[in-house]
């Protein structure tokens, strides 16, 4: 059936699709109408079709099917519409004043001649066509509205892409719509691609197989590689795109003309080379790295017999006697510009960056600490007994909007170096090529930069190897720790790990204090045995709250994977109560619909993680009466908290994360969180947990290997306990290949130094 009206008040509007939910008013009736209107604005008027359903909550509603924004016909819907607000400088008054005059012409007069507008008091010539142009502008916009939804995109995007092009976003659409895929955060090349499909764009296009390289490019660095051997990167973009390898290959030149991607010769890995293809953005990020580290690695002048003096008094003072390799990594420091220190788990790094701190203050110099995640840092601070900082914080992050692409705005950089003598990185096997790039810019030659780390953990998150390339680059002084410490050496955890990492037998008797494993096949009763894990035994066990437990998973997907362990630790770990408030949690909210779609809920109590880097989401501190004591921006991939409200009013979610730190999160950016009872071991990198617990049954080959197991076991203060097959669990500790990442930062550092000592 048909009903015409106009909007009186847009109830509710998710900007994503459009669904709406507004109050219509009509001649007879005013009455509840839903639907996906990809434009709407109170005060317009209508033209709807569709059918009455009942609402079992609401009542009453009309559901619309489709619509049609017109020109009011009557002089009262007209003057109802431009009194909306709609059109800015006319308010209530003046509409009633234009349509007095014009009566039901006006719609037609405002658009055909305009300047009439001024024959009436209080309108300028100037106002007249300023308010002409709204009408046109918002003519022209509701008409891209809804030629954009034809092509699939949502009205956020739609908005996003008109205020870029304008007009010209019909032109745009059928010659080239990769190129907002280039323009657009937010628009990736599937979204072009689908737009290019519908548009009838042929499959050889140059413009599609040009996008498709750089995607292909952008998908792996999301796998951890800076480049890409021609080769790979031809085969997969064939594949992506359906067509043959030669037509891709065509386009290689082209795009290293115009210095969108970059080739360059690296070692195969079998003692010859192949052409590696970079895209610009990292090219120039190991580059600069290259550069940047070979500056900084001065020689400094400092006498043996001084360090050793001052080296003593400091032993003597801390009552810790250092071994060799500490001794020398201390005195390695004092000498260089740049140091990478590395061990595995109690091999002592932590001691001797305290031995290092006291050295660096007995000389007066300033030292800045820092980490790549928060609780890496606040380890740190722990550790040392001195304020460590996350790298992004030392570097002053600003919510620039340069920062929305993905990447981070810092104040801190080549203009505004960072003010200390002494820099101290830990964990640096979690920093990568664009941290890195970024830490570097901010540093100037002179400044001491030491770098702590374990090369044996998982890679960073984002592209790269740093640690990993720089040692192999042997271009710069490195003290390995590789002694396991007497206290260190009575935890299993600890010599476990070191088993682990250099492939050898584990034994699996639970003689351990520290170290178990419980042997089940099933995964139901894995599931049940991890459940009991972390609400009874190990809080009793290494005294410590629920929350601390950690559960730890190599995957996603299945009965044991981050997925469903959630839905099955929130069951029972923070049930549904009646005071407890909670929403659908997934997909519910951004469909508009009440979400009792069995996607999951979230719930006031619930253990969070974000699970991207955001630059710009506000947190505050706030103290016991409720003012903030502090404030700051950015919220970081891997960042754990506790949900601490939920306003379905305003539409927020407060979450506390480490050190008090309140976050809101809008309902629509509820995708930047995700349960974390278990999170995958990636995740968990960088951070230390009392207790963990480790379901391990199957899962794909080359993700179960030793790299990945060493990091799950080393996340573990107290107590590890894994559960499952010990076959899974030998078959790991054999399987030493990592999963390749391909960099060529080692290489562009040796090809760098040697061009600057031929030069000399
Ligand atoms: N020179 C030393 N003499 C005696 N004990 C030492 C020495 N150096 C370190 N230790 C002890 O070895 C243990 C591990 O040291 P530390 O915490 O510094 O190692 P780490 O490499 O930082 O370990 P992790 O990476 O697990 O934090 C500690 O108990 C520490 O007290």
């Amino acid at each position: 059936m048909k009903l015409e009206g106009y909007v009186e008040h847009i109830i509710y509007r998710n900007t994503e699709n459009g669904y709406s939910v507004i109050n219509l008013v009509s001649e007879e009736e005013e009455l509840t109408a839903v639907g996906i209107f990809p434009y709407l604005n109170e005060g317009e008027f209508l033209e709807l079709e569709g059918d009455y359903t009942e609402h079992p909550m609401y009542g009453l509603q009309f559901q619309v099917q489709s619509y049609e924004a017109v020109a009011p016909k009557d002089a009262l819907a007209m003057e109802r519409y431009l009194g909306s607000g709609a059109i800015k400088g006319v308010g209530a008054a003046l509409a009633a004043r234009i349509v007095r005059r014009f009566g039901s012409r006006t719609f037609e007069i405002m658009e055909r001649e305009p300047e009439r507008l001024s024959e009436i008091k209080g309108i300028s010539d100037r106002k007249a066509r300023e308010i002409a142009g709204q009408m046109e502008e918002k003519r022209d916009l509701r008409e891209a509205m809804i030629f954009l939804q034809d092509y699939g995109i949502s009205v956020n995007l739609a908005v996003k892409i008109y205020q870029q092009y304008g007009q010209e976003i019909y032109r745009i659409i059928k010659e080239n719509p990769y190129r907002i895929a280039d323009d657009i955060s937010g628009v990736g090349f599937r979204t072009a691609d689908e737009i290019a499909r519908r548009v009838g764009i042929r499959e050889d296009s140059d413009f599609r197989i040009r996008s498709g390289l750089l995607y292909t490019l952008l998908n792996a660095s999301g796998e951890g590689h800076t480049c890409l051997p021609e080769p790979v990167l031809l085969h997969r973009t064939a594949a992506l795109l359906g067509v043959p390898e030669e037509s891709v290959e065509r386009h290689l030149d082209s795009l290293s003309l115009d210095r969108k991607l970059i080739r360059k010769m690296l070692p195969d890995g079998q003692g010859g080379e192949l052409p590696f293809v970079y895209s610009a953005a990292s090219y120039y990020a190991e580059l600069s790295i290259a550069v940047m580290l070979y500056q900084l690695n001065l020689s400094i002048e400092a006498s043996d017999t001084e360090v050793r003096t001052r080296l003593a008094k400091i032993e003597k003072g801390s009552g810790i006697e250092l071994d060799g390799h500490q001794r020398e990594a201390v005195a390695e420091a004092m000498r260089h510009g740049l140091l990478i220190l590395t061990g595995g788990p109690g091999t002592g790094k932590t001691t001797t960056i305290n031995a290092m701190i006291r050295y660096f203050e007995s000389e007066n110099l300033d030292i800045f600490l820092a980490a790549p995640t928060g609780r890496a840092a606040k380890r740190m601070t722990e550790a040392t007994g001195c304020q460590a900082r996350t790298i992004h914080r030392m570097l002053e992050l600003t919510g620039g909007p340069e920062s929305v692409g993905g990447r981070a705005m810092f104040s801190r950089n080549d203009e505004n170096p960072l003010e200390a003598d002494v820099i101290i990185i830990d964990e640096m096997s979690m920093v990568d090529v664009y941290l890195m790039q970024a830490l570097l810019k901010a540093i100037v030659p002179g400044t001491r930069l030491i770098l702590v780390g374990d090369v044996n953990q998982l890679p960073s998150v984002g592209p790269g190897s740093i640690l990993q390339d720089m040692i192999r680059s042997e271009a710069f002084p490195v003290v390995r720790l590789t002694k396991i410490f007497r206290q260190a050496a009575e935890s299993d955890i600890i010599v476990n790990a070191h088993r682990i990492n250099r492939g050898e037998q584990v034994t699996l008797d639970n003689k351990s204090r520290d170290f178990f494993f419980l042997q089940r096949q099933d995964p139901n009763v894995i599931l049940r045995v991890v459940l009991a894990l972390v609400q009874e035994k190990m809080p009793r066990y290494v005294h410590a709250d629920i929350s601390d437990i950690q559960v730890l998973t190599p995957m996603r997907k299945g009965a044991l994977g981050v997925e469903n362990l959630n839905r099955v630790l929130q069951r029972y770990l923070n049930p549904a109560e009646k005071d407890k408030a909670e929403i659908p949690f997934g997909h519910g909210i951004s469909s508009g619909e009440e979400g009792e779609n069995g996607k999951g809920v979230l719930r006031v109590g619930d253990k969070v993680m974000q699970i991207r880097n955001n630059y710009q989401l506000e947190w505050e501190v706030r103290n016991r009466y409720g003012i903030a004591i502090d404030k700051g921006l950015g919220v970081f991939n891997g960042d754990m908290g506790i949900v601490r409200a939920i306003n379905s009013f305003a539409e927020e979610v407060t979450v506390e994360f480490d050190e008090g730190r309140m976050v809101s999160y809008p309902f629509k950016q509820m995708d930047e969180l995700e349960l974390a009872y278990a999170i995958t071991v990636h995740k968990s990198q960088g951070s230390e947990y009392p207790a963990v617990v480790i379901p391990l049954l199957t899962g794909p080959r080359p993700l179960m290997n030793r790299n990945l197991l060493y990091t799950a076991v080393t996340r573990a203060r107290s107590c590890v306990t894994l559960v499952g097959d010990p076959r899974t669990f030998q078959a790991m500790v054999e399987n030493g290949t990592e999963q390749k990442r391909y960099t060529g930062l080692c290489e562009t550092i040796k090809s760098y130094i040697s061009t600057q000592m031929s030069d000399l």
